[in-house]
């Protein structure tokens, strides 16, 4: 196994005239377990594609160990992918299918029932891959990206179809993966996921980066209070919070109320009665994770200008 960084640069891709990923640059570095978070229709599934050489880029680069996929001779060892679980051919069994797979990629083929253990499939080996479950079909998949011992795993929403047991089966495996050194990116619009499984995230929308860090820091920045202020005058508390140094933002889910960062309540309600500003309401509120990921992924809708897509699970 050798370990590679994923860089990505300036990478572009437009279909129908629509800028699907645009501009993207981020680096995924090797022990870790990197998120590749986006709401649907994001461009998650584009960029890997780029990445793994099955869609050619309009401009800048994908790059694995500084190299594009197709440069490497034998890529099969260098990067395993799961982007889509269903592709293996319905009559083969899961072994066959893995054989063929190794055999036309130079791979021992004593490697199959390694990673058929490795995914628990074992006992289900002989049997024709078009009656398993989409969680099977899923570890299949896995058990096929890891046929080369690769150091970079690239897969996309590889926890669909699994049962929660399987998702938890699933968290230990990657998390074992990225501990043995190897750079492990795993795309998913679903933030608790990933807040659960990965050490750092890429999260972009509508094509671009909107934060690459640590869960660590995004929680940190997610943790951050709001109060949510009603008032008989918004607009003077409004002024009056600005002249504090905070920021007020109409609150998405109350009507003619105001969200305050960078204030604490008590301060909020004694600038205030200082101020003569009477008050109906006055409730802090600790952002989740969750609601930072909505609130940044809707900001890049706002961003563009114009809403062609809701944002799934969105209340902006
Ligand atoms: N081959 C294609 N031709 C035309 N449009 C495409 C093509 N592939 C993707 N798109 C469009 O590009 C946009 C981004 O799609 P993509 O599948 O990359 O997003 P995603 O973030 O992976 O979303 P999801 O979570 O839904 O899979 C979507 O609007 C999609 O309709």
């Amino acid at each position: 196994m050798t370990k590679a960084t994923i860089e990505v640069s300036g990478l572009v891709k437009t279909y129908a005239k629509k800028r699907v990923v645009d501009g993207l640059s981020f680096t995924v570095n090797p022990g870790t377990v990197t998120g590749f978070l986006g709401p649907n229709g994001a461009g998650k599934s584009t960029t890997l594609r780029m990445l793994l050489g099955l869609t050619r880029p309009d401009a800048g680069t994908a790059l694995i160990g500084g190299r594009g996929y197709h440069e490497h001779p034998e890529p099969l060892r260098v990067v395993g992918a799961l982007m889509d679980a269903r592709w293996a051919h319905p009559k083969r069994s899961a072994r066959a299918h893995l054989t063929w797979l190794a055999r036309s990629n130079r791979i021992p083929v004593q490697r199959v029932d390694e990673v058929l253990a490795q995914v628990g499939l074992t006992d289900v080996a002989g049997k024709r891959v078009g009656g398993f479950s989409l969680g099977m079909a899923q570890r299949l998949g896995l058990a096929g990206a890891l046929l080369g011992d690769p150091g970079v795993l690239v897969l996309d929403e590889p926890a669909n179809g699994l049962d929660p047991e399987g998702i938890a089966w699933m968290r230990g495996l990657l998390r074992a993966l990225a501990a043995e050194g190897r750079t492990v990116f795993v795309s998913s619009h679903l933030l608790a996921e990933m807040a659960q499984l990965a050490d750092d995230v890429v999260m972009i929308g509508r094509g671009k980066l909107i934060t690459q860090g640590s869960v660590t820091d995004l929680t940190s920045l997610s943790s951050t209070e709001e109060v949510l202020v009603r008032a008989e005058e918004p607009e003077r508390l409004r002024d009056l919070v600005v002249e504090h140094g905070a920021t007020a933002v109409e609150a998405p889910e109350r009507a003619e109320a105001l969200l305050v960062s960078g204030m604490s309540s008590e301060d909020i309600g004694r600038a205030a009665a200082r101020a003569g500003l009477v008050l109906f309401e006055l409730a802090p509120r600790r952002r989740t994770v969750e609601d930072a990921y909505l609130k940044l992924t809707a900001d890049s809708v706002e961003y563009r200008g114009s809403v062609q897509q809701p944002v799934e699970g969105s209340r902006a």
